[in-house]
């Protein structure tokens, strides 16, 4: 049986002056793959905010699984090369709920599990800011497990990366969806990477969106890069 961990209804948010999303119904099930796709301004950062609950809709209605943990991966953003942190500690940056002004052997424990899930063993002593895009961005990652979310939500996580990082990072993304069962929001302007790695896509539109399994995406969409 699937279990619903958000169920979207009839929603529209409007901005003064300036509608961004209208009538949206979907729901996302554990253990989904979804895509979120669609041109620049149509609302999707929007719609992440709402579902993290920074932004209330017009109307309609959103409910999330009670207790439902997200962990949130943003847009790439260089960090300063002087960054002293190592990825070890930066990643250690996101505990919730410390107790001691030490981490735990449990905690340190985690930290390593999430490296190694993210493929950064060889380097997790090394200054963030000496990191590469891709390196970065799969610290940001491990950052995002570190507290067991139920969901991980990656908004445009990979839009600045070449072809081939962008890949690499995706395939650890579909390994932890595969493998651990995580449920993935995963938005992006590539449709390419949209019909390869979700199972699930959320096409939205400046009139409005489609939804439903990719096999009912477009095939003539597979050319199409919004940037
Ligand atoms: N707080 C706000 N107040 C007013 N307008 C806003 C606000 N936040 C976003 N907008 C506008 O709403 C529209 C949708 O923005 P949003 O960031 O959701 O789009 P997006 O699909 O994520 O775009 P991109 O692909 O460029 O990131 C844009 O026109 C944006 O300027």
């Amino acid at each position: 049986m699937s279990e619903t961990l958000i169920s979207v209804e009839d929603l529209s948010l409007s901005f003064p002056n300036h509608q961004v999303l209208s009538d949206l119904t979907f729901k996302v099930q554990r253990g989904e793959f979804l895509g979120v796709i669609g041109e620049n301004g149509v609302g999707k950062t929007t719609l992440i905010r709402v579902i993290l609950n920074q932004l209330k809709p017009s109307a309609g209605r959103i409910k999330i699984k009670n207790g439902l943990k997200i962990g949130y991966v943003p847009q790439f953003r260089n960090v300063d090369v002087e960054y002293p942190l190592s990825i070890e500690d930066f990643i250690s940056l996101n505990f919730t709920g410390i107790k001691l002004p030490w981490l735990s052997r449990k905690e340190k424990q985690k930290i390593q599990t999430v490296i190694k899930q993210v493929n950064l063993e060889h380097i997790s002593k090394r200054p963030l800011g000496l990191a590469s895009g891709g390196e970065k961005q799969k610290a940001y990652l491990a950052q995002a497990l570190i507290n067991d979310p139920d969901l991980l939500i990656l908004d445009e996580s990979t839009a600045s990366l070449d072809p081939n990082t962008k890949r690499e990072l995706l395939d650890v993304v579909l390994r932890l969806n595969k493998a651990l069962g995580l449920t993935i929001i995963f938005v992006s302007h590539d449709m390419q990477v949209i019909h390869e790695y979700p199972d699930h896509f959320l096409w939205l539109t400046k009139n409005g969106y489609t939804a439903g399994p990719i096999s009912e995406l477009h095939n003539d969409s597979k050319e199409g890069e919004y940037v």
